[in-house]
């Protein structure tokens, strides 16, 4: 009943038109479950390799190779396996690659497959991917941190920071926190557009207006959120994922969209520091480098007991990063991106290591994603409280605002809306 028939791995396209890895299991008994792998812009150097091949697909690079590999080599090699062995499904996959880095197979190959096993495992006992993941007690409903404007690589335009996010805490369920979301989103188009700006959106459907300053994101922000109604701080607050590995350059932040001017990391750290003070920040992600372990101490040192700081393309979801992190108190929060490590299991530990050593999770998408909605399950399932997955205005990131949904109607009285209690150290 629960043994692997078959895997069929096929290309499809992500938000951005290019070429992502879809695949189906399935099961002696008839049952199917599927996955689709998402994909970076802004991508950490540490993550697992995202197989691509040199010729041209769709809008992009294509992933035939990676496709093949889980028809030739994984799906031959999993057949027969009980699907309910995840940890034993994803580390035959990882001795199959061999690498380090998942760059034989291809990260999204071993990705969607994993992915795919547990969708199918949970189809096949008859649970929802959430209870399959998190078991009985997962019933916290995450805060959504809506990215509302888009800058850095995520949009053509002035703004240097990548996501400006707003998070609706002061809600008494998941339903009416995506309502506040949706109202200041939209109050939000209304006051850039009454100033003259675009209203057009970047990637993860923020915003991509071309604005004086970065500071100026965040003031329009705060003006949309009183305009909907709300008090900024008690109701809704920020969150910031200004992405500076990608603006680290010769040992300095070069502000490429705005000034042109560089900063040192104790620049980057005062103006956090001034930001924080003057705006309600709860979460900072990525507020320095991925190779700027000194200056993200010093961050730490200084704010880390006041606001999350979250660390993504510094950790890669990665429990070996993660430790070193760890035993130097860099951070007090990992960003969970299932494929910066290639497979569930590995997540899972990941998340483990993280709950263990008492820093927070924060789950994302990609910039490039589809309609798979895992991620709103797997919040659930580890109940971390609050993700981020773009702003409500674009259906591949709407998708999962829209199973979150449907999870806390499934789990009735007995779902739980995190609140501003899913932020590290915000008081
Ligand atoms: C979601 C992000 O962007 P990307 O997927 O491009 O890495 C991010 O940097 O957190
Ligand atoms: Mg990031």
């Amino acid at each position: 009943m629960m043994t692997i028939a078959k895997i069929l791995g096929q290309e499809v396209l992500d938000s951005r038109g290019n070429p992502t890895v879809e695949v189906h299991i399935f099961l002696n008994s008839g049952i199917v479950g599927r996955a689709i792998v998402p994909s970076g812009a802004s991508t950490g150097e540490k993550e697992a390799v995202e197989l691509r091949d040199g010729e041209k697909r769709y809008g992009g690079k294509g992933v035939r190779k990676a496709v093949a590999n889980v028809n030739d080599v994984i799906g031959p090699a999993l057949e027969g396996m009980n699907i309910t062995d995840q940890r034993a499904i994803d580390y035959k996959m990882i001795e199959l690659d061999g690498t380090d880095n998942k760059g034989k197979l291809g990260a999204n190959a071993i990705l969607g497959v994993s992915l795919a096993a547990a969708h199918t495992a949970a189809a096949a006992l008859g649970i929802p991917l959430y209870r399959y993941i998190g078991g009985v007690n997962s019933a916290i409903l995450p805060v959504p941190c809506m990215n509302v404007i888009n800058g850095g690589v995520h949009a053509q335009n002035s703004v240097d920071f990548q996501e400006f996010k707003i998070a609706p805490h002061n809600a008494p369920d998941f339903e009416t926190a995506i309502q506040i979301g949706e109202e200041c989103f939209h109050a939000l188009k209304q006051v850039l557009h009454d100033k003259g700006h675009n209203t057009g959106v970047g990637d993860e459907g923020g915003y991509a207006p071309d604005l004086k300053s970065n500071d100026e994101a965040v003031e329009f922000i705060l003006r949309a959120i009183e305009k909907a109604g709300y008090t900024p701080g008690d109701d809704v607050s920020i969150c910031l994922d200004p992405a500076t590995s990608e603006m680290y350059k010769d040992g300095g932040y070069f502000f490429f969209s705005s000034t042109e001017e560089t900063k040192s990391a104790d620049d980057m750290v005062r103006l956090w520091e001034d930001w924080m003070n003057k705006y309600p920040i709860v979460l900072l992600e990525d507020g320095l480098g991925e190779n700027d372990w000194e200056g993200w101490k010093t961050l730490t040192d200084t704010l880390g007991d006041k606001v999350e700081l979250v660390g993504d393309d510094i950790f890669c979801t990665n429990p070996a990063i993660l430790q070193q992190a760890i035993d130097k108190g860099i951070g007090n929060s990992i960003l969970i991106k299932l494929n910066q490590i290639g497979t569930l299991t590995e997540t899972l530990e990941t998340i483990e290591l993280a709950n263990r050593n008492n820093y927070n999770c924060y789950v994302s998408h990609r910039s490039g994603e589809t309609e798979d909605t895992t991620i709103a399950d797997l919040t659930v399932g580890i109940g971390c409280g609050h993700l981020k997955t773009g702003s409500g205005c674009r259906s591949e990131r709407v998708a999962k605002f829209n199973q979150l949904l449907r999870i806390e109607r499934e789990l009735g009285s007995a779902a739980k809306y995190a609140g501003i209690g899913a932020f590290k150290n915000v008081k």
